[in-house]
């Protein structure tokens, strides 16, 4: 479902400031598959969803998605099939619309039969398609379903975030990426932001990366984990693997495999 075959990217190539952030990563997904990443600070996790998602353009390599080379589409065409969420809860939604009016836009974004919103022709949600939507956000267990004319900006962080995931997935993506989305909540909306996540994702059978710096959480969620260093996949265990290691294990082996530590913020978690 995603193939990605020796991506690279550097930049500032051939000045002082010359950063070889991607070398000839490959990394393949099957349907379904979720992967967590982890890795030093500066390791390459980000760019490489940026390159995924088209906000970077990598310099050599490919990138298939359900069967489609993607590398050198537009990032907003990419869009209508990836799904993103940020660790900046800000990012992803309009403060000054409000829940329904941030679920409709989501709606009609991906959704070809509802095409009038691209044409910015808003005609506001049915009946059917309120009453699904909250159905479908009622799942969530925030109260969100019944502040449906709030507006976004009103939302704490952890609601927000809830809220992009919804708007993320509310047509199920071909594929989600998930760049530290808990990192900036505290510690308790960020376990049941993970929470929401992990069945959002399991009930749609959604193919996912999340990139994250909590160590515990990696091995907890999904079925694959893969360590980045410098640039490159270092390793990569499997679900029955990350069933039996601890955190510290992973600190450890990390240490053995790549010349550098975990980053700052993992040690600390
Ligand atoms: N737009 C850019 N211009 C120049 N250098 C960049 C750019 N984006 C990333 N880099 C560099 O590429 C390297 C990889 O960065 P990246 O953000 O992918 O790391 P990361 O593994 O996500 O790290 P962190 O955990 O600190 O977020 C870093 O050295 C970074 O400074």
């Amino acid at each position: 479902m995603l193939d990605i075959n020796n991506l690279s990217i550097t930049f500032h190539p051939g000045t002082a400031n010359e950063k070889k952030a991607l070398k000839e990563v490959s990394l393949h997904l099957d349907d379904g598959d979720f992967v967590t990443i982890i890795g030093s600070n500066g390791a390459g996790k980000s760019t490489l969803l940026n390159c995924i998602s088209g906000s970077y353009e990598s310099d050599d390599g490919t990138i298939v998605l359900d069967g489609k080379e993607i590398q050198y589409m537009k990032e907003h065409k990419r869009s209508k099939m990836i799904g993103r969420l940020f660790q900046d809860p800000l990012k992803g939604s309009a403060p000054d619309m409000t829940i329904e009016e941030n679920l409709e836009l989501a709606f009609r974004r991906g959704n070809k039969k509802n095409g009038l919103y691209d044409r910015f022709l808003k005609i506001g949600l049915t009946k059917d398609e309120r009453e699904f939507m909250k159905e479908k956000i009622s799942h969530l267990e925030l109260g969100l379903e019944d502040r449906f004319n709030t507006k976004v900006g009103l939302l704490s962080g952890g609601q927000r975030q809830a809220l992009t995931l919804m708007m993320s997935t509310i047509n199920t993506p071909t594929l989600l990426l998930l760049d530290e989305h808990t990192a900036a909540l505290d510690p308790k909306t960020a376990k049941k932001v993970m929470e929401i996540t992990d069945k959002v994702v399991n009930e749609n059978k959604i193919t996912t990366i999340m990139i994250t710096h909590n160590i515990q959480q990696a091995l907890e969620y999904g079925n694959r984990m893969i360590v980045m260093s410098e640039g490159n996949i270092l390793m990569e265990f499997s679900k029955e693997e990350k069933s039996k290691m601890s955190v510290e294990d992973v600190m450890k082996i990390y240490q053995s495999k790549s010349a550098q530590d975990l980053s700052d913020k993992m040690i600390l978690d």
